[in-house]
């Protein structure tokens, strides 16, 4: 019945979708929506992966394009039912100039929005991020925050800045009149950070702590808590939020979801710990030899050092006052909204998320760094 061409009408575009989470929602959309017609794989760099998805039921169409070009994403966007719109640049270590990050984030979102009203789509699913709240530049903790929690959201760094503005527009969206005079709806979720299968800084935390004889040394006290999420749950939310949005419309239309699920607070580093403990690293207590305002001192040494050569040479560690500002502050959520909402109810136990995990990063343990 799921098979049957009657019901498989559906036409999805996923921006990013070959990045870390846009593959899992890829693949999660393959699996748990059954009146998908035609999926629409849109990222500056197409996977190899793409090509084995394309002798299923469902027509699997690889679109390279850059979401900075308006004209590539409203022909993308042509025809599409639902847009999850994941591509973005994830920078928080001064890779890309702060012009680029806005021309991806916030341009590339509006280009989206333009292409949604030009072309007559109707639902637009953001992927925002926790950043757009917080940690702030004061350092504030929140601890166990909700939807609705106040908070000083100030920033400084591109990177949520231009997450904040992407979702603001997102946001101002909904409710706009699309090609065809219905409304566009429009919702953002806001993932903690995500984990799972796939995750790059996971890796790199990894293959340092091989490098460095299976030990990785504490920078940052077991009492500052981080929420996480695992990447399945994230794009099972994905799925789910672009499922109900249609008939939800009034409810969903124009919000913000947390993406939560039952993954424990932890600080960044013992949390990454619950996978790379298993795949034989250490985490050394180093913490009384390296006082905060020597890492500190360290990370000002490593923003001064990234700027001196920046005309030789892109320097750009791990450490630097913002990602040490992140890490040093507790971010952690506590909500049902998604629950309430659209009846959201984490797809992996922390169990398997874990497993999952471990089993990804065994397998990474051959590969170079
Ligand atoms: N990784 C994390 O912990 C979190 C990520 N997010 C958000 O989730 C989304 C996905 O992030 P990740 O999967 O972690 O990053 P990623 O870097 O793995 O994936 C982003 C994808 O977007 C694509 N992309 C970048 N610039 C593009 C452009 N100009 N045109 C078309 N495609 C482009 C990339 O090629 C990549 O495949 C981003 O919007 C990010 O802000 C939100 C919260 C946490
Ligand atoms: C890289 C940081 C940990 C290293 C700190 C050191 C050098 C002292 O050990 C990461 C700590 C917190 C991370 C960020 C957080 O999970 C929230 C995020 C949300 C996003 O939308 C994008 C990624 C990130 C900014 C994430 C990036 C790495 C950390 C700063």
């Amino acid at each position: 019945m799921a098979d049957s061409a009657e019901t498989r009408k559906l036409v999805y575009l996923v921006t990013g979708g070959c990045g870390f989470l846009g593959e899992h929602v890829v693949r999660m959309l393959l699996q748990r929506e059954p009146r998908l017609y035609e999926l629409r794989v849109f990222d500056l760099h197409l996977g190899p992966w793409l090509e084995e998805l394309k002798t299923g039921p469902v027509q699997v169409t690889a679109i390279q394009g850059d979401v900075t070009q308006a004209h590539e994403v409203a022909a993308a966007v042509a025809g599409a039912h639902v847009v999850i719109h994941t591509a973005g640049l994830v920078d928080v270590f001064g890779r890309a100039s702060p012009e680029t990050i806005y021309e991806v984030n916030v341009q590339g979102t509006k280009n989206v929005i333009e292409a949604c009203v030009q072309t007559g789509t109707r639902f637009l699913v953001y992927t925002s991020s926790m950043e757009v709240v917080g940690p702030n530049i004061k350092g504030h903790p929140f601890y166990r925050g909700n939807e609705d929690t106040p908070y000083e959201a100030i920033h400084r760094h591109p990177y949520p800045c231009s997450k904040a503005q992407a979702e603001r527009l997102v946001l101002e969206a909904n409710g706009r009149k699309v090609h065809g005079g219905l409304s566009l709806v429009t919702c953002a979720l806001r993932p903690t950070g995500i984990y799972g299968e796939g995750h790059q800084i996971m890796r790199d935390f990894y293959h340092q702590g091989l490098r460095l004889g299976g030990r990785l040394f504490r920078a940052i006290p077991a009492s500052v808590e981080h929420s996480r999420v695992y990447v399945g749950n994230v794009a099972w939310m994905h799925v789910l939020v672009a499922q109900e949005l249609e008939q939800r419309a009034a409810l969903m239309g124009g919000q913000v979801y947390f993406c939560y699920d039952e993954s424990p607070y932890k600080s960044y580093e013992d949390f990454n710990m619950e996978f790379l403990g298993p795949c034989g690293l250490r985490l050394v207590d180093t913490r009384l030899l390296v006082p905060y305002w020597l890492l500190m001192l360290l990370a000002t040494l490593n923003a001064l050092l990234q700027w001196l050569l920046r005309p030789l040479l892109l320097y750009a560690p791990l450490l630097n006052p913002y990602t040490l500002a992140v890490a040093n502050t507790t971010f952690t959520v506590s909500t049902n909204k998604a629950q309430r909402h659209f009846g959201y109810k984490p797809l992996f136990s922390w169990e398997d998320s874990r497993t999952r995990t471990i089993r990804w990063v065994q397998a990474v343990e051959g590969s170079a760094p």
